[in-house]
C-alpha cells in the first residue's frame, strides 16, 4: 500500500521525503523490520523507539513515523505526528483496510471473568456453525491457525493485522479480551465492535493505572466504540457507574444480575460441586439453565454469554444446550482428578476478588478442610498481595504462601508483601517459595474429602523467574504429585 494512503484521515505535524513510496509492512519493533516496513518509533515505558530508526534503517526501512524531531537520513521519508502510539492505531487499521468493520467483534472487558466469557461464546457460536475468532490471554485463534497468547490484548498493528487474517479466513465474528492496558494505551482505537461486555471492577493493575477510578474510566473507553449493544453487570459497583455514563448513548445497552432488576435476570439459584443451575429471566421470555461450572461467577458470566447471544440472534435452545455441555474453560476452577478423594481445582485466581471467590465455592463443596496454594506474580500491582493474603488466610483451613511468576521482583519481597496482610498469630499458614514443593505438601499432607485449591496461574505453562521463562504447569505437577501417592 502507499504511504499516502495508510496516511488517509491522519493528522500529521511535518512530513518529508517521499510520500508515495510504497509500504509492505508496518513494525513498531525494530527487530522485526524488513525490506519495505515502516518503522513507528513509540516512546515507551522501558525504552524508546527513536533508539531503533537506525537499526530499523540497516534493516530496509525508509519510511519512519516518528513523535519527535530527529535528523533525516538521505532517501527516507519521515511523518511526525503528535502521539505515535495512538497514530499506530489508525496507521494500522489503514493499512490492514479496517477488518474489524467487516465483521462481529464483541469485546469484553473488566477484571475477571473475561477469557471464561469469551471462551463460552466460542464455544457457542461454533455450535451454531459459525466460524469465530478468538484473541486473549491463553490463545489466538484467526480461523484458521491457533498461537499461544503473549498478552492478553495484543498491541494494535499486531491486533489489526489478526482481524485481517481472520477476514481472510472467513471468519464470522470475533470473541476478544479487551484488557484495561489495551484501552489506555490505544491498541484497540480504531477498530469497530458490534458488542461491548462488562464483567466487574476490583482492584488490580493499580501500578499501571495508581487509582480505580483511573481503571474504571480505561474499561469505560470500550463502551463508548461500540456499534450494536453494551451489556453491563449492573450488581457491580463499577458497571453501576459506567452504566449511569452510557445508558443514553445511541447504542443499546442491556444489564445483567443477580441482586438488581436487570434485562437478563439470574433467579433460584442452585450451586454444588457439578456446576450451577439457574432460571434466566430474559426481557419477555424464561428458561432454565445449567452450566457445569461450579461458582456464583459462573452464574454471572453466563448472563452476559446470553446477553450477548441474543443481541447476536443465536436461538435460545442453542445457547442453553451449548453452556450445558460445555467443556469449561482451562485452568479456571479445573478438576485434576484422582481416586483419593482429594478435590484438586486449578484456578486462575490473580486477584482478592477472584480467590474469594473461587475459595467461597471451594468451601461450599468441601467436606474437610480447604488447603489453598497461592501466591502473586512480580513487576505487577503489589497493593493486592496483602490483601491476597488475608482472603487466603480467612478462608482457607491451611494455606501455603509460594511464588507465582516472581518476574524480575526478589520472591521474598513479594511474599513480605503477601505476609503483610496475614495474622501471624495464626498458624495456619505457611511459606514455600518452590511452587513444586508447595504443590507437593498440599496435595500429600491432604485426607479424603479435602479440597486443594492451587491458585494464580491456571493455564500457563512456564514460571516466569527473572526474564527466563521456564516450563512450568500447576495441572501437570500436581497430577505428578498424585500419580506418585
Ligand atoms: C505496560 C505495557 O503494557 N507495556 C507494553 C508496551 O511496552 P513499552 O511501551 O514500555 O515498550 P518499551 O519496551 O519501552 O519499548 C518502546 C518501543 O521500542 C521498541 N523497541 C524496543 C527494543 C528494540 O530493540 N527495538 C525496538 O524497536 C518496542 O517495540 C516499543 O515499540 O508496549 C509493548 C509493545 O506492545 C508491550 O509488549 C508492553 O507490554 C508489557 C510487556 C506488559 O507486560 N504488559 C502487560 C502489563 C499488559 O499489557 N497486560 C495486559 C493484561 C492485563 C490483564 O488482563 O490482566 C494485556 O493486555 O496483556
Ligand atoms: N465473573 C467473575 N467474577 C469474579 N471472579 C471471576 C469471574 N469469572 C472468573 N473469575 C475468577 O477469576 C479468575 C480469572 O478468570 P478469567 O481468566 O476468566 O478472567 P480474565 O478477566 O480473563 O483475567 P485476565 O485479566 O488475567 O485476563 C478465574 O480463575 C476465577 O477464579
Ligand atoms: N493478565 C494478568 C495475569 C496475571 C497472572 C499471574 N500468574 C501473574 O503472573 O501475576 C496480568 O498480567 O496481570
Ligand atoms: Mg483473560
Amino acid at each position: 500500500m502507499k504511504l499516502n494512503d495508510i496516511l488517509k484521515g491522519i493528522e500529521t505535524v511535518s512530513v518529508s521525503g517521499d510520500m508515495n513510496v510504497e509500504i509492505s509492512d508496518i513494525q513498531y519493533d525494530s527487530r522485526k523490520v524488513e525490506e519495505g516496513t515502516m518503522f513507528i518509533c513509540i516512546k515507551g515505558f522501558v525504552s524508546d523507539g527513536h533508539k531503533y530508526i537506525k537499526s530499523a534503517y540497516e534493516k530496509g526501512a525508509r519510511v519512519f513515523l516518528v513523535q519527535d524531531e530527529v535528523d533525516d537520513i538521505e532517501g527516507c521519508t519521515f511523518v511526525q505526528v503528535a502521539d505515535t502510539r495512538k497514530t499506530m492505531a489508525e496507521v494500522a487499521a489503514n493499512f490492514c483496510e479496517h477488518p474489524s468493520e467487516k465483521f462481529e467483534v464483541i469485546g469484553v472487558t473488566g477484571t475477571n471473568g473475561k477469557t471464561s466469557i469469551t471462551t463460552f461464546l466460542n464455544e457457542i457460536l461454533r455450535s451454531d456453525n459459525k466460524k469465530v475468532g478468538l484473541i486473549g490471554t491463553i490463545k489466538i485463534f484467526d480461523g484458521d491457525n491457533e498461537v499461544v497468547s503473549n498478552s492478553t490484548t495484543p498491541e494494535s498493528v499486531d491486533l489489526q493485522k489478526i482481524f485481517k487474517k481472520m477476514i481472510e479466513n472467513r471468519c464470522d465474528c470475533c470473541a476478544m479480551e479487551v484488557s484495561s492496558h489495551s484501552l489506555e494505551l490505544n491498541r484497540v482505537d480504531s477498530t469497530d465492535f458490534k458488542i461491548g461486555i462488562f464483567t466487574n471492577l476490583t482492584p488490580d493493575h493499580l501500578d499501571f493505572h495508581k487509582t480505580l477510578e483511573n481503571y474504571r474510566n480505561a474499561k469505560e473507553k470500550l463502551f463508548h466504540k461500540t456499534s450494536e449493544a453494551n451489556i453491563i453487570n449492573i450488581d457491580d459497583c463499577g458497571g453501576e457507574v459506567i452504566y449511569s455514563h452510557i445508558k443514553n448513548l445511541d447504542t443499546k445497552c442491556y444489564t445483567y444480575g443477580i441482586e438488581k432488576e436487570a434485562d437478563f435476570r439470574a433467579t433460584d439459584i442452585h450451586s454444588d460441586a457439578s456446576g450451577v443451575s439457574y432460571t434466566l429471566n430474559g426481557p419477555g421470555f424464561e428458561e432454565k439453565i445449567f452450566v457445569p461450572v461450579p461458582g456464583m461467577f459462573t452464574v454471572y458470566n453466563t448472563l452476559a454469554v446470553i446477553a450477548a447471544c441474543e443481541v447476536l440472534g443465536i436461538e435460545r435452545r442453542v445457547y442453553v444446550e451449548g453452556l450445558k455441555n460445555t467443556g469449561g474453560v482451562s485452568g479456571r476452577f479445573e478438576t485434576v482428578p484422582n481416586d483419593k478423594g482429594i478435590s484438586v481445582i486449578v484456578d486462575y485466581a490473580h486477584t482478592p476478588d477472584a480467590l474469594e471467590n473461587v475459595l467461597n465455592t471451594a468451601r461450599e463443596f468441601t467436606k474437610g478442610n480447604l488447603i489453598s496454594v497461592f501466591g502473586c506474580g512480580g513487576d505487577r500491582d503489589s497493593e493486592k498481595r496483602p490483601l491476597m493474603g488475608e482472603i487466603g488466610q480467612r478462608l482457607s483451613d491451611r494455606c501455603i504462601i509460594t511464588n507465582d511468576n516472581p518476574r524480575t521482583e526478589n520472591p521474598e519481597k513479594i511474599i513480605d508483601d503477601i505476609k503483610a496482610g496475614l495474622d501471624i498469630e495464626r498458624h495456619n499458614y505457611e511459606i514455600i517459595y518452590d511452587r513444586k514443593e508447595a504443590i507437593e505438601k498440599a496435595i500429600k499432607n491432604a485426607c479424603e474429602g479435602d479440597t486443594v485449591l492451587i491458585a494464580g496461574k491456571g493455564h500457563e505453562n512456564y514460571q516466569i523467574i527473572g526474564t527466563v521463562k521456564h516450563h512450568f504447569d500447576d495441572k501437570e505437577t500436581a497430577r505428578e504429585v498424585i500419580d506418585s501417592l
